[in-house]
Parts: C-alpha cells; structure tokens; sequence
C-alpha cells in the first residue's frame, strides 16, 4: 500500500492516513437521503458538525446539496447561503480539517475562503473550471466515480467490468488533476457506491476495494446508511442502517480505504478501535 504514511495537508490542518480515518458527514439539505432536514439550518448543522467532533471524526464534510438519486440540482446561490456559513462556524470552533461536498468552483473557493481545507467532489472534477479551482486552491481533492447524473444515475445502470470501468475512471481522472496542476498527495479517489451502482456493481466495489490502492493515492469509502446496506439488511429506514454500515466500512478498512464517509461518527470510531487493535498485533515471520 504505502511505504510511508500519506498525511493530507488540508489548509494547514493535519489528516494523517496512518490508519484508516472517519469523515463526519453534516448535510445541510432538506432533502438527503438519509438524514435530509435534520440539519437544514446553520445551527444545527454547526451543531451536529461539533457533535460529530466530539464523537472523533476526523475530518467534516459539508455538503449543501443532495446527491441521492433523482435530486435536482441546487442553484449556486442557494448551495453557498446553506454551506459558507456552516464551514465559517466550524473551522472557528474546531481544529479538525473541514471538507467541502460540492462539484461548483465558485462553491469550492468560498469554501476554502471561509476555512475548508479539502475538497470532495462527486462529480472527480468534471464539471466545467473545475480542475483549475482545485489545482488553484491547492487542498486535497477526493475524486469520485459516478455514472452519469443523480437524477438518471440509478435507471438500470450497466458495466462490463464495474470494478474495470470504475478503476479506468479514475485512473484518468488522476491524470486529468495532475495535467491541470493538481499534486498527486493531494488525490484521494473514492469508487462511488450507489452512485450509479445495483447491489452487485456495489459489492463487487468493496470485495476488490483494494484494486483502487494500486492506483497510488488513499481511498475513500462511503456506504454509509446506503440502500444497498438497506436491501442486505432488510433495514428500510436509513437510520437503522448503522449496523450494516459498520460493518462495510470495516471490509473496506480491512481492504485498504484509509477513509470512511459515515453518518454514525461515534459507532464507527468504536469499531475502528477493534480493528486498530488488531491491525497493530505484530505479525510472526514467515521465513
Ligand atoms: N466522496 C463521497 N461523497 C459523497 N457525497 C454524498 C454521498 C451521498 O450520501 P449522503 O451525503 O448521506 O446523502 P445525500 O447526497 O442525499 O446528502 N455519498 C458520497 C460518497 O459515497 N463519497
């Protein structure tokens, strides 16, 4: 994987990728899928984002519109009133680095502006100056597969190869940051579950989730409360998922992703606790 430990430099603020870390999520829509309205307002987004701290996330990220399947667009406008605020009140409040959700270049730089430290743009980038803001910025970005758009990803999306497509993508989407100027220390890549995913091309994902750590830069993984967890499960509400998720994030740690998207901070942490443990039991030698 790594022969020295990748530490994200996230607008002065550490992230080190010594063991697999967690990013809090705070969704500042009234609409997401899992947690949508609960944290619509500047308040308790600030709110919840310090009770994700205080649980032991290590990075927040902020997002301001709804990626699930079939969510529209959210005007520029609109994004930057529901997100600036919230990151301005978190970076002041907390020391942890702050990561923006948003695929808009205007949003990314009012969101470094205001104190985020990283990007996580579901959309790697593609959209139009949007490598030029990154590579501008110079925070670590997370590129993330999709196929096609939130609105149509989810109708009968289809793969030769999911893990093969999904790696090609980002393999050039790698290439695309780096020609724009963007360092490959600040690359994350992140496969997309569900974004364009059935069950199967979702757990195809995880069981090869370490084909992604040979592309050379830390993998993220977020499944997260997600429907696929709720199909395996039989949990139809998404907040009963947390159990299931756990579970996914661990096969995820255990197959190389160094960060985990989740909505359930302190769960994970404590699970993270187990798998530190174990992970840090030297191994005997096999001469
Ligand atoms: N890098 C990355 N970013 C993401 N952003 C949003 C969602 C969707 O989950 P959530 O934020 O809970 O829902 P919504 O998009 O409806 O707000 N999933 C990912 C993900 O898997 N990876």
């Amino acid at each position: 994987m790594f022969d020295t430990v990748a530490t994200l430099d996230c607008g002065g603020r550490s992230l080190r990728l010594d063991r697999p870390r967690v990013m809090g999520i705070v969704n500042v829509t009234p609409d997401s899928f899992s947690d949508g309205g609960a944290h619509a307002t500047v308040d308790a987004a600030v709110a919840h984002g310090m009770l994700l701290a205080e649980e032991g996330a290590d990075v927040l990220d902020v997002g301001g519109e709804s990626t699930r399947p079939g969510a529209a667009e959210v005007p520029l406008e609109e994004e930057l009133r529901r997100v600036i605020p919230v990151i301005e009140r978190l970076a002041a409040k907390t020391s942890l680095p702050i990561s923006v959700d948003t695929s808009k270049p205007d949003v990314m730089r009012a969101a470094v502006a205001a104190g985020a430290g990283m990007l996580n743009d579901v959309y790697a980038l593609r959209r139009e100056g949007a490598l030029d803001a990154a590579a501008e910025l110079g925070v670590p970005v997370v590129l993330m597969h999709m196929l096609g758009e939130p609105r149509s990803m989810q109708d009968e999306p289809r793969y030769d190869d999911v893990v093969g497509d999904v790696h090609r993508f980002l393999a050039e989407r790698i290439f695309s940051a780096e020609m724009a100027g963007i360092a490959k220390k600040n690359i994350v890549v992140d496969p997309g579950f569900g974004f364009g995913k059935n069950r199967d091309h979702n757990l195809a994902l995880l069981a090869q989730l370490h084909r992604f750590t040979e592309l050379g830069v830390p993998v993220l993984a977020g499944l997260s409360r997600k429907k696929t967890i709720g199909e395996l499960t039989g949990r139809e509400i998404a907040r009963d998922r947390v159990h299931g998720s756990i579970a996914a994030h661990l096969i995820a740690a255990q197959r190389g992703a160094m960060l985990l998207r989740v909505h359930d901070v302190a769960a994970t942490v404590d699970a993270l606790k187990v798998w530190n443990a174990v992970a840090a039991v030297p191994m005997p030698r096999v001469d």
